[in-house]
């Protein structure tokens, strides 16, 4: 028969935590997925190993385990942040790990009765706070709400037990001398730190998988060499666009083409040519908004994508993008080399089934730019403002 006691729980923990080292460890040392935060949650269950296995009571119970106990939640809430990329300081984590180990460290030396019980719990209190707090900032937009919940619910829930235990410790709460006993002796508490440690390392685990997923997703979305959309994306957008054209919400469309871009492939070689394109996307970029969706089509040649915008504003933009462009001429090794581009422009319509036609209209209009000497823009016939 199956009998879920203190000891037996917290085995199974420690086997937990010994799998959950190797886990991490191959991300951070095998595949090299966010390898810091990585590596600080590898060390971080292992220092939890120690505390849990069932050696004598007297021997465990006292200040040392609590000691990596404090280590491995402030290895944690580091590991947490740096796995969040928060840019905030770690100063806050290190002043409250730091604090309550001096703390630790001096009752232990004092014999003092309880002694690492309130610092131990205080400063867990504190690291688990920080730690919720910080998935409740910095889960990724990809996130729904409830999901970000979900994942600061173990924090949240830690930091609730040890505040429990402040209360029994310091006489606050009726019947609260079941929160304080060693976890060697309470099923309770070893159950429940077993069910916080499996959640917040399932929570983890899955911020680090959505981390991956928003990876490989922006590298399916985007051109390696310029950070535009690449085709298949900008279609999708355009796609998007058209069917909120057909409710009634206006955009426009550019194609743009860098002129005469064969001859600096030619005179200056294939770098030359690599960098001049991430040099237009750069300038093209300086000069649109937030919204404004940038695509490369192919080649050296590109798209953007305005949304909420009416043929005069984008005549306004199209103008505005081939000047700065014509003002900046791409810096090569010590030369400077003038570059200038063609723009076609169009609206879309509300007749065009799924943004073809409109891409057709504007490819017509780059031509025409083209045949008129070039380093201008052309509005396509049809569209009025
Ligand atoms: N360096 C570089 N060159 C590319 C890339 N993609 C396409 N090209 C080159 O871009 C050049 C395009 O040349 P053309 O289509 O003749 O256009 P153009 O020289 O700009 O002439 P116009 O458009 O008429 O002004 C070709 O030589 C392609 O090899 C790329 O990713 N990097």
């Amino acid at each position: 028969m199956l009998t879920f006691d203190a000891p037996t729980l917290l085995m199974v923990n420690a086997v937990f935590n010994c799998f959950g080292a190797l886990v991490w460890l191959s991300l951070a040392l095998v595949l090299r997925i966010a390898p810091r935060a990585a590596g600080a949650m590898a060390a971080a269950h292992l220092l939890l190993v120690p505390a849990l296995l069932p050696i004598e009571v007297s021997e465990w119970s006292g200040w040392w385990s609590d000691l990596l106990k404090l280590l491995a939640m402030g290895l944690l809430t580091l590991g947490v942040r740096q796995l969040l990329r928060l840019r905030q300081t770690r100063l806050d984590i290190g002043l409250v790990g730091m604090g309550g180990i001096v703390v630790l460290l001096v009752q232990a030396l004092a014999d003092h009765a309880l002694a690492s019980l309130l610092p131990t719990a205080v400063t867990m209190t504190l690291l688990a706070l920080l730690c919720c707090r910080d998935v409740l900032i910095g889960a990724a937009p990809g996130f729904r709400r409830l999901v970000t919940a979900l994942m600061a619910a173990p924090f949240a829930a830690l930091a609730l037990v040890n505040m429990v235990r402040i209360a029994a410790a310091l006489n606050l709460l009726p019947g609260g001398e079941l929160m304080l006993q060693p976890r060697q002796q309470s099923a309770l508490l070893a159950g429940l730190w077993l069910v916080l440690c499996l959640a917040m390392s399932t929570g983890l685990i899955a911020m680090v998988l959505q981390r991956l997923i928003a990876r490989i997703e922006q590298l399916t979305r985007t051109d390696t060499l310029t950070g535009a959309l690449n085709r298949r994306a900008f279609q999708e957008q355009l796609q998007l666009l058209q069917a909120r054209r057909r409710r009634g919400h206006a955009y426009a469309l550019l194609m743009i083409d860098v002129d005469h871009f064969k001859r600096i492939n030619d005179q200056f070689g294939h770098a030359a040519g690599d960098a001049a394109l991430q040099h237009l996307v750069a300038v093209l970029k300086g000069g649109i908004r937030d919204v404004d969706l940038l695509g490369r089509l192919g080649g050296e040649e590109f798209c953007l994508l305005l949304p909420d915008t009416r043929l005069n504003a984008a005549t306004e933009v199209a103008e505005r993008l081939r000047q700065r462009l014509h003002l900046a001429p791409l810096r090569w090794r010590d030369q400077q080399l003038p570059m200038t581009a063609s723009f076609g422009l169009t609206t879309g319509q509300a007749s065009d089934k799924d943004g073809s036609a409109t891409l057709a209209a504007a490819d017509a209009a780059l031509y025409a730019a083209k045949r008129g000497g070039r380093d201008r823009v052309c509005i396509a016939e049809g569209p009025k403002p």
